[in-house]
């Protein structure tokens, strides 16, 4: 399916103004919306019924893609995957973070830090996916430690274990693509939240199933920023572009 992108900038400024005065979303009702959405694009791709070991890692991130990972995860674990989550750098300044990592051990989902040894989940065919919710469209590279190291890892496997990225591919420029000089992750699925973001167009054509998610924009709202309303189908909280 065609589609249209924002750029990074519009992005910023389309969230903004779902959270703001007037429209008056919460960051963290967006945020269960997009993790839900993250988790259904994963149980399409990769039904639950086929696998034997249902081990899946996210990685997630110090802002809000990573929170968007950490609420992926608990609904993964409700599906009925294995989730086990690595956030080496947790923010203290946001207590709703905090929140979500209560909540995943609520589930008795692995939560490792920083200190924790992680590159043991990087094994097909143990882990079905890597759930990338490291950095969305506010990174500007170049990147900074420990995060160029995780990327390395999650480039060198990325062939026999599938990476799931969240808004965009972590490590790419939101409206150039990869960057050139660095390790680049080439995820097998994308899930654009809201609007697919300019970097979208650089996906490898046959490599990456492409799902925008982020069901939470009224046609008119989408209409002012410049793109149609996605044709969501039934509950379904993803649509595969
Ligand atoms: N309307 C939407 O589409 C929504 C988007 N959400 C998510 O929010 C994301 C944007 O969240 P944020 O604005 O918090 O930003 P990100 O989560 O993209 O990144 C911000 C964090 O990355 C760090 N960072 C940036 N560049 C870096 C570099 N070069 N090296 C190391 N660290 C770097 C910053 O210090 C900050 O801690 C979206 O991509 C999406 O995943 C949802 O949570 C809510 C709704
Ligand atoms: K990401």
């Amino acid at each position: 399916m065609a589609f249209k992108t924002i750029s990074a900038q519009l992005a910023a400024k389309l969230d903004q103004e779902l959270m703001g005065p007037e429209i008056g979303f919460t960051l963290q009702q967006l945020m269960e919306l997009a993790g839900l959405s993250v988790a259904q694009a994963v149980q399409k791709q990769y039904p639950i019924s086929i696998y034997q070991k249902r081990q899946i890692l996210v990685v997630a991130g110090p802002g809000n893609n990573g929170g968007d990972g950490l609420v992926c995860a608990r609904h993964l674990a409700l599906f009925g995957y294995q989730p086990v989550v690595y956030y080496p750098k947790r923010s203290s300044k946001i207590e709703f973070y905090s929140q979500l990592v209560r909540q995943l051990d609520f589930f008795g989902v692995p939560v490792l830090g920083s200190d924790d040894k992680w590159t043991h989940y990087l094994t097909s065919p143990e882990t079905v996916c890597i759930v990338d919710a490291i950095f969305g469209f506010s990174f500007k590279p170049p990147m900074r430690e420990p995060f160029g190291s995780i990327v390395s890892e999650l480039v060198k496997v990325q062939n026999a274990v599938p990476i799931v990225s969240v808004d965009i591919p972590t490590g790419w420029d939101v409206d150039g693509g990869p960057v050139a000089g660095t390790d680049s992750l080439a995820p097998s699925v994308l899930v654009s939240l809201t609007v697919p973001k300019p970097c979208a167009n650089k996906l490898q054509a046959g490599r990456t199933t492409h799902f925008v998610g982020g069901r939470f924009v009224s046609a008119s709202f989408a209409k002012k920023f410049g793109f149609e309303p996605f044709p969501y189908p039934f509950t379904d909280q993803v649509l595969k572009l």
